[in-house]
């Protein structure tokens, strides 16, 4: 049997890159709504009813107003947006967040699907936190550098404008007041809000999301080594997942720390790095935005919640 997919926004940057993903699956049929009446209404609320699955590729108020023209109690929805993702009745789309997550989107109704920073936040803290590492307290601060695609249409028209008179690094968020935040600190388990500062950078997408942890205060300090073993544990309980975390290799700076290294895929790979005597460690993740941070995750999230085999169905 097919499943009706409806990607409400499928001409921005997310949802075109859905649909590409899409396109080729002979068990979905992808209902495309005329280009003239994509921002009607009426005629999203007709496509949403008749969907079995919608994915939201829009603004937050958009979103919301997607999920307010639903009358049925059939349709599924996984919204890309950050309208819900520390909402009541939603599953956080994050699948190798916990060992029993894929099974929760897998039988949802409402999936949120995560921020790009977040994810390398919370898969560096949450499974440290869960497995008394660190404490719930402990003042995490993240920063790091996206593609400028992370900003959708209107960043990416910025960016082709200015060409290579662009910032090659701009930090921005520099208000402590992103949209992640909340998600961050309720999926990282921190107590907190953490100290966040990302950056984005003169190229297309591909970003690399860094964790420093400052552990001289804390009254037992773990090892490199035992952080490494908490986060491999971790992701290797998350079956059919697509989080991996590199060896643990005590150098001083290494090629695969490239932002771009995982483009095109759906991965997400953590590496950690430690000098346990001074009790400094970092943990680094890479990944594609446009993929594991956002179309490659929902099309993840769609896969469970359609009981399709990832490996078949998702570039890995
Ligand atoms: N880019 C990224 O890396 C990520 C983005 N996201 C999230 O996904 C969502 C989409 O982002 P992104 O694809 O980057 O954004 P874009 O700006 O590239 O695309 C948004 C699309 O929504 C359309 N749209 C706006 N308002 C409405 C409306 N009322 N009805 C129907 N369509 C509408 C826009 O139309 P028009 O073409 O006319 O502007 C555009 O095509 C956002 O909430 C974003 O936060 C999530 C993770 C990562
Ligand atoms: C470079 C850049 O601007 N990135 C976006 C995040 C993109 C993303 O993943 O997140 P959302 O789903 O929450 O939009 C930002 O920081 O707002």
């Amino acid at each position: 049997m097919t499943a009706r997919v409806f990607i409400d926004g499928e001409a921005g940057t997310t949802g075109l890159q859905i649909r590409e993903r899409l396109a080729m699956r002979r068990d979905i049929e992808l209902l495309s709504i005329p280009e003239d009446s994509r921002k009607d209404p009426a005629a999203r609320k007709d496509y949403l009813n008749k969907a079995d699955v919608a994915i939201l590729c829009l603004p937050d108020a958009a979103a919301k107003e997607s999920v307010a023209l639903i009358e049925n109690d059939t349709t599924r929805v996984i919204d890309a947006s950050s309208a819900h993702r520390v909402a009541d009745g939603w599953a956080y789309g994050f699948a190798e967040m916990d060992a029993d997550q894929a099974d929760i989107i897998a039988a949802a109704m409402r999936v949120a699907n995560p921020g790009c920073w977040p994810q390398g936040l919370i898969a560096a803290v949450r499974p440290l936190i869960a497995g008394g590492l660190l404490s719930a307290e402990f003042p995490a601060t993240v920063n790091g550098i996206s593609g400028y695609s992370g900003g959708g249409k209107g960043m990416i028209a910025d960016y082709d404008a200015k060409g290579a008179s662009a910032n090659m690094f701009a930090p921005y968020a520099l208000g402590f007041n992103h949209k992640h935040l909340p998600e961050m600190t309720e999926y990282g388990l921190l107590d907190n809000v953490p100290l966040f500062t990302p950056a984005v950078g003169n190229y297309y997408k591909g970003m690399l999301t860094v964790v420093p942890l400052n552990l001289a205060r804390l009254d037992k300090v773990p090892t490199g080594e035992q952080i490494h073993a908490a986060l491999a544990d971790h992701f290797a309980a998350a079956p059919g997942g697509f989080v991996d975390v590199a060896p643990l290799d005590g150098l001083e700076r290494s090629d695969d720390l490239d932002p771009q290294a995982l483009n095109d895929t759906n991965r997400l790979r953590l590496h950690v790095f430690a000098n346990d005597a001074r009790a400094q460690a970092a943990i680094i993740a890479v990944y594609d935005n446009l993929g594991k941070g956002a179309s490659g995750a929902a099309v993840q999230n769609l896969n469970l919640m359609l009981g399709v085999d990832q490996t078949t169905s998702l570039a890995a």
